[in-house]
């Protein structure tokens, strides 16, 4: 991957949201004439997702868990063998921000590494591969045991934020009654 001359498309489904970052990077001539933004949903892309060889999932595309495992079955259906997704994740108590991904939910990718870093930064990163290209198949079972593991402490967590929020929203229901 060279990033230098890459391309990117970046597709939102929120113009505004298109325009403001199209605005951010109008300054860096370069970078800008390689960037190229479409307002639509990414659960339209289908044939075009094929012809990318890194696809970056932002965090709160797929709101909760449900939808984010919809978001990712797409992209397993329609990226190609091979390529890369990264996506971002939560870990611990900053799943009260954005969905926890845990590789698990990753069914037909290659899980390459899941970082989750311990400073400011919030959301936690998991690396794929597209299960399919040549020569990536030989151990995933390995892999997809290894992130089992990885998962355990996460789905538990998992069910106490859960249970927090079921909680929260209970007390905003009280408080609407009130
Ligand atoms: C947290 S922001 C991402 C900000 C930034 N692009 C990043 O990754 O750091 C999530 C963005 O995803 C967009 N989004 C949510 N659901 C989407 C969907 N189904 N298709 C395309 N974009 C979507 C929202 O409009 C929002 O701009």
């Amino acid at each position: 991957m060279v990033v230098d001359d890459s391309i990117f498309h970046n597709f939102d489904i929120d113009a505004s949201a298109n325009s403001v970052a199209a605005r951010l990077v109008s300054s860096d001539t370069d970078l800008s004439q390689r960037m190229f933004f479409h307002t639509v949903d990414v659960m339209d892309l289908t044939e075009s997702l094929k012809g990318f060889d890194v696809v970056f999932l932002a965090a709160l595309v797929g709101m909760d868990k449900k939808e984010k495992i919809k978001v990712i079955e797409h992209l397993e259906k329609h990226m190609s063998p091979g390529a890369v997704l990264m996506l971002r994740s939560a870990h611990g108590p900053r799943a009260f921000l954005y969905p926890i991904v845990e590789p698990c939910d990753l069914q037909g990718f290659q899980v390459l590494s899941v970082y989750h870093p311990t400073d400011e930064v919030i959301n936690s990163i998991v690396i794929s591969r597209k299960l399919g290209g040549d020569g990536i198949n030989g151990d995933v079972h390995d892999h997809i045991d290894q992130a089992s593991d990885l998962a355990c402490n996460c789905s538990k967590i998992h069910v106490i934020m859960n249970k927090k929020k079921n909680i929260i929203e209970e007390f905003a229901g009280e408080e609407q009654l009130t």
